[in-house]
């Protein structure tokens, strides 16, 4: 674990917009946004996720206002007859330079495995984007004290060969996603720190995930082991999403 307050690491405020916003929400999205993101403080970079449909517009309206552009997901083969799938080389071509792997969404709906996703990972970091591994429990797990055994095999499993320095881990408990119960800032930072010594890099990026609102970053990004956070619902408004870019750390008393 790092000594409070001791942020070596840059921080990362990602936005997921995960399947919304079409090409012409996402150009008056950029519109608002560029002005509210203008006097960011350099301790700090902005990435977002847009669906795939909305990323060449997105690149083109953000260009020059220094937000990176990520895939929601990259597929482990650089072509083939994947149907409905999208490779790295597809990705890097608009520009993206970050690809989400092992979000718990495609783990569900589409039972992604561990193996799947490192591989997705090894994939992205070989091609040039730098994957943001999303790992994390569910209600139940956590009701029966798995939290750490899950987490632990799915940074095991998932990093398998990945390098650490070209690399963000967000921890997002499942049960927090999108029900508006954000996890206690002070154990998302201690499962922060966990997941940091398993990778086993003091380098490595570890963001938050789950209910991040504007009214939540301060305190959560006033944690020693939280270098950024995994924001879903409040990043597809821009004045909220561009609060929580702006956050500030409280001073202690
Ligand atoms: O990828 C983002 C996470 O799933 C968090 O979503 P949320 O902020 O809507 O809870």
């Amino acid at each position: 674990m790092s000594p409070p307050g001791d942020h070596v690491r840059k921080a990362v405020i990602a936005g997921n917009w995960k399947m919304h916003m079409t090409c012409a929400q996402a150009r008056a999205f950029a519109a608002s946004f560029r002005p509210l993101i203008a006097d960011l403080p350099d301790d700090r970079e902005v990435v977002l996720a847009p669906p795939f449909t909305a990323i060449p517009t997105l690149c083109r309206h953000l260009a020059g206002a220094g937000v990176a552009i990520a895939g929601q997901n990259v597929h482990w083969e650089e072509s083939g007859a994947y149907t409905g799938m999208i490779s790295a080389p597809m990705l890097l071509e608009h520009g993206v330079t970050h690809a989400i792997v092992g979000h718990s969404e495609p783990r569900k709906y589409f039972s992604e495995t561990d193996e799947q996703i490192n591989l997705r990972a090894r994939t992205a970091q070989k091609t040039g984007l730098i994957p943001i591994l999303c790992v994390g429990e569910s209600d139940d797990q956590r009701e029966a004290r798995e939290t750490e055994r899950v987490i632990h095999r799915q940074v095991e499993q998932g990093l398998e060969g990945v390098d650490p320095l070209r690399l963000i881990v967000a921890y997002e408990p499942i049960w927090a996603i999108g029900t508006g119960k954000t996890c206690a800032a002070e154990e998302a930072n201690r499962i922060c720190g966990l997941i940091r010594g398993w990778v086993g890099h003091p380098e490595v990026v570890v963001q938050y995930g789950g209910s991040v609102n504007p009214a939540t970053i301060d305190m959560l990004m006033a944690q020693s082991d939280i270098d950024g956070v995994l924001v879903g619902g409040a990043s597809l408004d821009p004045v909220s999403f561009a609060r929580i870019a702006n956050y500030q750390v409280p001073v202690p008393a």
